[in-house]
């Protein structure tokens, strides 16, 4: 399919459509089978080798290097390659993990991520195609640097269920993920319900990242996703995580009377950066158009608190802070006061803070506030269920 024929520019209006509407679709790739069998069963050889092996693979950037074994999602692990879409970065993994080469791993691996990598650059430019951006597009596909991240979900057994990855939204600005013919993969639509991906060889699902939705102004959808793991095959799924270098900004199409600037220029990587720590690193992180409006927030707030009878200052403090916590973690405003008070509370914060931090779950858990990882999901889904409610109701008291 090229760029300026019929077919481009209704595809283009569909990923658009899909996107907007949900923030992910599944695509029917060219991928042949001995390519898809070939990566799977390496992965597999992958996962396979000593823990003492797999440790070699580290990295300071959160998701990337190798991981697993968090208190809160032991079923999942992970290597997280920084490859940059190289063969040579592919290859300097490979003989980190198997020091005597393993050619057919490195080039099949690479070959595999070249095929999600070419999918994301034909879905950026179907963006930019449907919204006419398209001499945005070039400068954003050259500026995207790559994350390829082999997954494996341990098999709870029969009959029976476990966490695999909570819920969250990626930090990237596109994924492009593929797996075994495991299921799993569960993405929530706007209304509040979970639809599951089902995989089969030549099926990928691209997610929306939360730089992209910004990008886009909020016009593009960014959803929550999970990874459940069932019965007792394992899964496996190899991700291609992208993420653009430099300041991103909201081109200006995408801003009229009718859709205000949202999003002040960002660092997408620096947001990743920030979402690790949950550190005061500001200024490069997704910025809002909340901050400006917090004292009119305030203001509402302070009135909606002295309409209910007689409030104590702990209902006002704790009113204030369930209200604004939500939007706020998920702009990257003022996080960490209200992430401090937010423990204190005894609430679960922004579930990014939580998928990057096992140690975080561990204290929660020695200060005896959590008894096993079904706590954790029920108060994170509690959580998740209000932040949605709440965040209604104060775009509601802001007049939005
Ligand atoms: O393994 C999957 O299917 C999803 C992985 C995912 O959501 C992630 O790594 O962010
Ligand atoms: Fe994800």
């Amino acid at each position: 399919m090229n760029p300026g024929t019929n077919s481009w520019k209704s595809t283009s209006d569909s990923v658009r459509q899909a996107l907007e509407s949900y923030g992910c679709f599944v695509v029917a790739y060219d991928i042949s089978l001995d390519l898809y069998e070939k990566t799977f069963g390496l992965t597999e050889e992958l996962f396979r080798l000593p823990m003492e092996t797999k440790r070699r693979h580290i990295s300071e950037v959160a998701g990337f290097g190798y991981g697993g074994n968090y208190a809160v999602m032991p079923l999942f692990e992970y290597f997280g390659i920084e490859d940059d879409g190289t063969f040579e970065a592919t290859k300097k993994f490979t003989s980190l993990m198997w020091p005597d080469g393993h050619h057919k791993f490195c080039e099949t691996i690479h070959s595999y991520a070249k095929v999600l990598s070419k999918l994301d650059h034909t879905i950026m430019k179907m963006v930019g195609s449907s919204y006419n951006l398209e001499k945005y597009m070039d400068p954003l596909i050259q500026s995207s640097t790559y994350m390829t991240r082999l997954m494996r979900y341990h098999a709870p057994g029969e009959n029976k269920s476990g966490i695999g990855i909570i819920p969250h939204r990626d930090k990237s600005f596109m994924s492009v993920i593929g797996t075994n013919e495991v299921k799993g993969l569960e993405i929530e639509t706007r209304d509040g319900n979970w639809i599951d991906f089902e995989p089969s060889p030549g099926k990928f699902i691209v997610v929306v990242g939360e730089a992209l939705m910004a990008w886009s102004n909020g016009r593009i959808y960014c959803p929550l996703h999970k990874v459940t793991a069932r019965g007792t095959k394992e899964k496996y799924s190899i991700g291609l995580f992208t993420f653009v270098r430099g300041i991103l900004q909201v081109p200006e199409e995408l801003i009229d009377d009718e859709n205000p600037l949202k999003f002040k220029p960002f660092s997408n990587l620096e947001f990743l950066e920030y979402c690790k720590e949950g550190g005061p690193k500001m200024k490069g992180a997704i910025q809002t158009y909340y901050l400006p409006s917090l004292s009119s927030l305030f203001s509402r707030l302070n009135s909606l608190a002295l309409s209910f009878q007689s409030p104590s200052s702990t209902e006002v403090l704790s009113l204030f802070l369930v209200l604004i916590f939500p939007i706020a973690s998920r702009h990257q405003q003022t996080v960490p006061p209200i992430s401090a008070a937010i423990r204190l509370h005894g609430f679960i914060p922004h579930e990014s803070d939580m998928f990057w931090d096992p140690l975080y779950v561990e204290r929660l858990r020695e200060e005896g506030r959590v008894e096993d990882r079904v706590e954790v999901q029920q108060k994170l889904d509690q959580y998740i269920a209000r932040t949605s409610t709440l965040e209604a109701q104060v775009k509601w008291m802001m007049g939005k």
